[in-house]
């Protein structure tokens, strides 16, 4: 139940094409939830929240900008109880970031500054602070950054083999989803995996991979931008960056237009001809689809393999998000493809979404931890305050 005394905690976790947000009682336990998902993809963004509510809101032209406002004032206050903190999550820390913070002026202008490096999310996550700000005043706001959870992965695996004072200008591999992988390694010692090393693949719009060790990041897929890494939604993942410097010479030295091209129109989407949305591409006939689909485990495959061989092996394997939890096709082809790496998959347990999906006699385990952003933000939001 919600709290109306006035112990709530509101966290906001802007994506890059949802919003999800969650109201918690003192003792962070959750009382209301939902998201807005499908915004700003030419769609008519969708609601649904933990009360049954499903509805369209908002039109295809609008963004988190403009959803947001209407989503704190007509869906989230009203059942919320008095707030008392709001957390947001922000996406990129950078340099001056490592660990949660109280949004004043000029932790907002740090917070903006960093936006040319996450460009599909940065600006969001200020969307969610001016429109908590609007509504909420005289509530303390706390930023939780997705960098913060690998800034303690080695030196030679952050810096990149380029001239080292780029790498004292800040051009290093930050990584990203950082609250997600939190929240997968604090559920590591109930699934027995306190110890050891665990490959966490976060598979939802955007998508990536952490390599942990006892629950530390070493190694993780994405990098400087949210734009390295594994085939997602709309963003290709690693590419060659002579392939880069192809595009902008053909687009004529117009940066920004294969900014969008990378960042907007590339990955499952752009390769399916399609949609970006997984859930499309299982259920679509087209060859393209089938194809997309193909490149994208191939890919996630290729990258587990490169941080299994960064921790030195791999004990468990856990997924997480909305592809890594809800979509079985794409766990049976992974599961098959790394079999030889020990893992035997449990069909009926995959099928059923259970949280262990290998069989008791395989050799390495398999897991699906539900994505908690949300809880991570009210945590620290809670831990702040006091
Ligand atoms: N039942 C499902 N089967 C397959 N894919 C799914 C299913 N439910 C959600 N997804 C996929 O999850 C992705 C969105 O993941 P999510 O973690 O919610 O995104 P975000 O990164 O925006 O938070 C989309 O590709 C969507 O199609
Ligand atoms: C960092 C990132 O890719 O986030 P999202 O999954 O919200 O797109
Ligand atoms: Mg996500």
């Amino acid at each position: 139940m919600t709290d109306s005394s006035g112990k709530n905690l509101l966290a906001l976790n802007c994506g890059s094409s949802s919003i999800k947000f969650a109201v918690f009682t003192d003792r962070l336990e959750r009382s209301f939830s939902g998201l807005v998902e499908a915004i700003g993809h030419g769609q008519t963004p969708r609601l649904k929240t933990s009360t049954g509510e499903k509805m369209e809101f908002g039109d295809p032209d609008q963004g988190h900008a403009e959803v947001l406002p209407r989503l704190i004032n007509e869906i989230v206050l009203p059942r919320a109880g008095a707030i008392e903190g709001v957390g947001h999550r922000i996406v990129h820390g950078g340099e001056l970031f490592n660990a949660p913070v109280r949004i004043t002026p000029e932790i907002r202008s740090g917070i903006s500054e960093l936006s040319p490096l996450a460009p599909g999310h940065q600006p969001h996550n200020l969307a969610g602070i001016d429109a908590a700000k609007q509504a909420l005043p005289d509530v303390p706001q706390i930023a939780c950054f997705d960098t913060a959870f690998h800034s303690d992965i080695s030196a030679v695996r952050r810096e990149m083999p380029l001239p080292r004072h780029y790498a004292r200008d800040g051009l290093i591999r930050y990584g990203f989803h950082g609250l997600s992988y939190e929240h997968v390694a604090a559920s590591l010692s109930g699934l027995g995996l306190s110890s050891g090393r665990v490959i966490a693949c976060h598979l939802g719009n955007g998508c990536s991979i952490c390599g942990m060790i006892d629950g530390k990041s070493v190694w993780t897929s994405m990098g400087f931008t949210p734009l390295d890494g594994l085939m997602m939604g709309q963003r290709p993942g690693r590419l060659d960056p002579g392939a880069v410097l192809w595009l902008v010479e053909q687009h004529g030295g117009n940066t920004a237009a294969v900014g969008k091209l990378l960042y907007h129109q590339s990955g499952l989407s752009g390769v399916s001809g399609l949609s970006g949305d997984m859930r499309t591409l299982l259920s679509s006939e087209q060859p393209d689809a089938a194809f997309a689909v193909e490149m994208f485990v191939d890919r996630l495959v290729q990258e587990i393999g490169g941080a299994a061989v960064s921790l030195g092996g791999i004990d468990a394997l856990v997924f997480s998000g909305g592809i890594g939890e809800n979509a079985a096709p794409i766990r049976v082809m992974v599961l098959e493809k790394l079999e030889w790496l020990g893992f035997s998959l449990d069909a009926a347990a995959n099928t059923a979404g259970a949280s262990r999906l290998t069989a008791a006699e395989s050799a390495r385990q398999a897991f699906i931890v539900k994505a908690d952003e949300e809880h991570i933000i009210a945590q620290a939001v809670a831990g702040l305050l006091g």
